[in-house]
């Protein structure tokens, strides 16, 4: 694996993540490229700027230029963009490597001091973590594993609205893991903390970087075993079951949310045509 700081050599192609301000800069106006988000060579002088190793794409190396946001001489490469864009395009590989980039970012920027003793801390050169030398404290980039989980009672399915969800948009159910618990914990307390149902016949279907700024998705469908809903005010606005063919507006496809809620869809219908 290349070291975390290694730099293109001057005619290598390669691919160029430029984030800054929690953005990335995509090719201007274009919808995302399938080959990659700028390939430029030669890029503009980068001896000022801290460039990390992202890993391999298409046979092609990416690198992650840390710049400030409007950098002038990147702002003519391309526009700054929001990785949810990438996401959306349905493009997962690309995907991985911009999530990874803007999580790296949200972690360079963010461990620049001990949380131990204050110093500051240096990069490491043989992987991505910075080190405190005066109390040896080590941090590597944060990700907070998060359940999602769409429940299923007969033929519907329960969504609900989250403070930060636009009128009319419903989503299932997904809340961060506690430090000490398991996941099948974690699905029990959110699932009775948001919505007050038990579940049952928990099925882990995929998971999803969900670089905002560092949650990993794992995603399950489960059954309703008992309960009435009574949603938490405090997180969610409205929620109910929903037929799974009269279902409102939910989170696009390319999301791990609508991944789920087509599982369950593609489940119900077999049941009831009896095909495979
Ligand atoms: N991919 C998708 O379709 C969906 C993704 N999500 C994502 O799942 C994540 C969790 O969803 P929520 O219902 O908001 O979580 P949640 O139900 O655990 O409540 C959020 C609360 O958790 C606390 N919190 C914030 N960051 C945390 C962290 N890293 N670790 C532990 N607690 C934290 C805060 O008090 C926050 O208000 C969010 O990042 C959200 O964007 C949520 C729904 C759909
Ligand atoms: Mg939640
Ligand atoms: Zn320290």
């Amino acid at each position: 694996m290349n070291k975390p700081y290694q730099r293109p050599a001057a005619d290598e192609p390669a691919w160029w993540f430029i984030v800054a301000g929690g953005e990335i800069i995509l090719e201007r106006g274009e919808s995302l490229p399938p080959h990659g988000i700028l390939n430029q060579i030669p890029m503009p002088d980068l001896s000022d700027y801290k460039v990390v190793y992202l890993g391999e794409l298409r046979e092609r190396n990416c690198y992650l230029i840390l710049a400030d946001y409007g950098d002038t001489q990147f702002a003519e490469l391309g526009e700054f963009g929001n990785v949810r864009e990438i996401l959306l395009q349905g493009d997962e590989e690309l995907f991985a490597v911009a999530a990874r980039a803007k999580q790296f970012t949200e972690f360079l920027l963010t461990h620049r001091f001990c949380g131990r003793c204050g110093t500051r801390m240096q990069a490491v050169d043989w992987e991505l973590a910075m080190h405190c030398h005066s109390c040896q404290h080590r941090c590597y980039p944060r990700i907070s594993p998060c359940i999602i989980v769409a429940i299923r009672k007969g033929n519907q399915v329960l969504l609900a609205r989250g403070k930060r969800h636009p009128e009319g948009l419903f989503s299932v159910l997904a809340g961060f893991v506690e430090s000490g618990e398991t996941l099948e914990q974690t699905l029990a307390r959110e699932v009775m903390e948001e919505a007050g149902v038990e579940i049952k016949n928990i099925e882990y279907i995929s998971s999803q970087s969900w670089p905002f700024p560092h949650s990993l998705m794992i995603g399950f469908i489960a059954e309703w075993e008992a309960g009435e809903i009574h949603l938490d005010p405090f997180e969610l606005e409205e929620g109910d079951w929903f037929p799974i063919d009269a279902l409102p507006r939910v989170p696009p496809q390319g999301t791990i949310a609508y991944k789920l809620i087509d599982s369950l869809k593609r489940k119900i219908e077999q049941e009831t045509t009896g095909e495979d």
